[in-house]
């Protein structure tokens, strides 16, 4: 493993989902994170989708527990917007160069996102080897991931998009999976903190990787 991708190997082995949040209303970021967490997944992706995500990042950190990182950071700008937030972890649909750059000075762990095996490459290069494989089923789903990983084998994925809690299974079989990635555990609209925390049960039993 790559130093640059040592300390996100850590939060994707907290549990084998990652929650992906689009947090709406600021009134809902505690108790989402705190039922999720409840529930057994501490590592919690904030997408920066929405006005209030900053603050939300913010807010779930409060929850004893909790790991909090920001999703869909696209730039340094968003980059250095969360780092402020006290973001512990970063996620990015994709890979540029300049924000692999920004990422790795800034030293906070980071999930790049990758789609095929061009992407991985730019990511090895940049030297980061925990990956987001995303969008996970449109990309060709586990049969796809399996092939690119064979001449790639020192990537490891975070499966995400289109994942789901049948097909999780599949996913966190594979040898180059060490968790998977899906918004499916909280719902639009006003949270059901019960049947949030019960979803995030289940999620986490789906099946998690120890550390080799
Ligand atoms: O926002 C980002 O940074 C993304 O890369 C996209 C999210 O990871 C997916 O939209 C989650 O996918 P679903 O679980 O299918 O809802």
């Amino acid at each position: 493993m790559t130093a640059k991708s040592a300390a996100v190997e850590k939060v994707m082995r907290l549990a084998p989902v990652i929650p992906v949040l689009v947090i709406e209303d600021i009134e809902h970021a505690l108790p989402i994170a705190e039922a999720l967490v409840a529930g057994g997944l501490p590592a919690l992706e904030v997408t920066l989708r929405t006005e209030c995500a900053i603050e939300a990042i913010k807010v779930m950190k409060q929850v004893p527990g909790a790991t909090v990182g920001a999703g869909t950071v696209l730039t340094p700008d968003d980059l250095a917007k969360s780092i402020d937030a006290g973001a512990e972890f970063i996620v990015s649909p994709g890979l540029t160069p300049t924000l692999g750059e920004a990422a790795a000075k800034s030293g906070i762990p980071f999930l790049p996102g990758t789609a095929n095996a061009s992407d991985v490459m730019l990511a090895l290069e940049l030297g980061f080897d925990r990956l987001k494989f995303f969008p996970a089923m449109a990309a060709g789903g586990p049969s796809a991931l399996k092939a690119i990983s064979a001449p790639l084998a020192a990537a490891k994925f975070c499966p995400t998009g289109g994942v789901t809690p049948d097909n999780a299974p599949d996913w966190l079989a594979l040898d180059a999976v060490l968790c998977v990635g899906g918004s499916w555990m909280v719902p639009k609209g006003s949270p059901d903190v019960a049947k949030i925390e019960a979803t995030a049960r289940a999620a986490a039993q789906l099946g998690s990787k120890e550390t080799a």
